[in-house]
């Protein structure tokens, strides 16, 4: 496994609980120092694993400055988060404590922790692979329900099972593949290199098939983004902040209002969605307005969806591909059941009609964006997992095209590489400190 040498041997501390007003705060010790640390720190080790109350000095030894009165839990490693000795503080959350104890920490030893490296540690000593790592970071950032599921199984290792699992099943191939090449002469069934083919085939299928759904994760993760475009005065700032029920946007009577593009976030079926208010499209002479337009048409394109309003009587010659159309102001004219074969959404964001349907639908839509797989097997969630198991694809395709068996067998371990880099056990410390570098400090 990778070695840190610079910092592993370390003991290193961090407060694990928020900085807002609280009361209780968590300080987290962690490495081969632990034991002596605490026991400078409370005197006597407590039993593993059990919350015991002990005060807290800043030398047990001759009991002066004392610090807090605290609950102190004992973890000795490797049975542990980070598979090192270490322990907690539950301490009274105040500043000025939390200052002083954290003084005795580094009096005694320890060193603060930088980002993830409680996680880093726990990935290095072989607790938790690359990918259940990337879970827990999530699952710290979380914030809406559909974010927490998705990093909770990944966490606990429901990715990583996937990609270890067509891990064993590529080495099983290669093993194969390796007698091949072993005894050429040998009578092996040509059933074996027939299977060979049919597996790598197998594998490419459903390695592509995660790619596809993987959208969907990306989506749960990152958030769904709604382009809400069309002509002035369609009403769509009026939208955007029904919507997202807070005024961000400016409304007023005056065609051309919205020039930059705003964005205002909610959440839709457990599910950040972001929904990115555009200026106006119309042709203009004025420089700042067309550059709003030009932006209008760059969200457009980059959302997930596309909302296409207009006002009543001004139905669209035009519809973006895979447009909702939403006919707004139906209060005070006409508005067409269906434009060019697509169904319009009549409502009016004056009156209210039209608004629980359109508020249905938009929910279902998310649904429909960020639904779990076809197989019940996990989402890929991040482009580091894509640009792997595209990789990984790659090199089967090219082993399928490949005759010589040695270069086969040479596809074949390169695919098992680009498997490996993704959990962590093959070639990852350039990849270490991107991947940590994102956690909080504490974690
Ligand atoms: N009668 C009626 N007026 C509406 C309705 N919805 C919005 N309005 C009015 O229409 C005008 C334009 O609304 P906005 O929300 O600013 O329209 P917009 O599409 O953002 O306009 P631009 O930013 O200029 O492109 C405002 O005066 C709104 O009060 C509606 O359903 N019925
Ligand atoms: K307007
Ligand atoms: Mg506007």
């Amino acid at each position: 496994m990778a070695a840190l040498g610079y910092q592993a041997e370390d003991t290193i501390f961090a407060l694990s609980t928020g900085i807002e007003r609280a009361a209780i705060a968590v300080l987290r010790v962690s490495g081969a120092g632990s034991r002596n640390i605490l026991l400078q720190v409370c005197g006597k080790l407590p039993v593993a694993r059990k919350a015991v109350l002990r005060k807290i000095w800043n030398n047990a030894s001759t009991q002066d400055d004392l610090l807090d009165e605290a609950l102190v839990l004992w973890f000795p490693g490797p049975q542990n988060y980070t598979g090192e000795d270490g322990f907690e503080l539950h301490l009274h959350a105040g500043p000025a404590i939390i200052r002083a104890v954290s003084e005795a920490l580094v009096n005694a030893g320890a060193r603060p922790a930088e980002p993830g490296e409680f996680t880093r540690r726990a990935f290095v000593n072989g607790r938790m692979d690359l990918v259940e790592a990337e879970g827990i970071a999530d699952l710290v950032a979380a914030e809406t329900d559909g974010q927490r599921k998705l990093a909770l199984a990944q966490a606990d290792g429901a990715l990583s099972q996937l990609y270890s699992g067509w891990s064993e099943r590529l080495k099983k191939i290669l093993a194969f593949q390796e007698a091949l090449i072993d005894f050429p002469d040998e009578d092996l069934p040509a059933e074996v290199e027939e299977g060979i083919n049919q597996e790598i085939q197998k594998l490419q299928f459903e390695m592509q098939q995660h790619i596809a759904d993987g959208e969907h994760g990306e989506r749960i993760r990152q958030g769904v983004v709604f382009a809400i475009t069309g002509p002035p005065n369609a009403g769509k700032s009026s939208l955007l902040n029904w919507l997202t029920g807070r005024d961000t946007a400016i409304v007023s009577s005056k065609a051309g209002t919205t020039r930059d593009a705003l964005e205002a976030a909610c959440i839709l079926a457990g599910i950040k969605v972001t929904f990115v208010d555009t200026a106006g499209l119309r042709e203009t002479d004025d420089e700042i307005e067309a550059e709003g337009v030009r932006r209008a048409l760059f969200h457009v394109k980059q959302a997930d969806c596309v909302l296409q309003m207009f006002p009543a009587n001004e139905p669209p010659d035009d519809i973006f591909p895979g447009a909702t159309l939403i006919g707004n102001k139906v209060d005070i004219g006409e508005i067409p059941k269906t434009i060019l074969g697509k169904d319009v959404f009549a409502i009016s964001l004056k009156t209210g009609d039209g608004l629980p349907e359109l508020y249905t639908f938009l929910q279902r839509k998310v649904e429909e964006l960020t639904a779990a797989s076809a197989s019940g097997a996990p989402l890929l969630t991040r482009a580091r997992h894509k640009a792997g198991v595209q990789e990984a694809v790659r090199c089967l395709h090219a082993a399928l095209l490949q005759d010589w068996p040695e270069l086969r067998g040479e596809e074949l371990r390169l695919a098992m590489r680009a498997l490996g880099r993704l959990t962590g056990h093959v070639g990852v410390e350039d990849l270490l400190d991107t991947i940590f570098g994102q956690f909080c400090i504490g974690k």
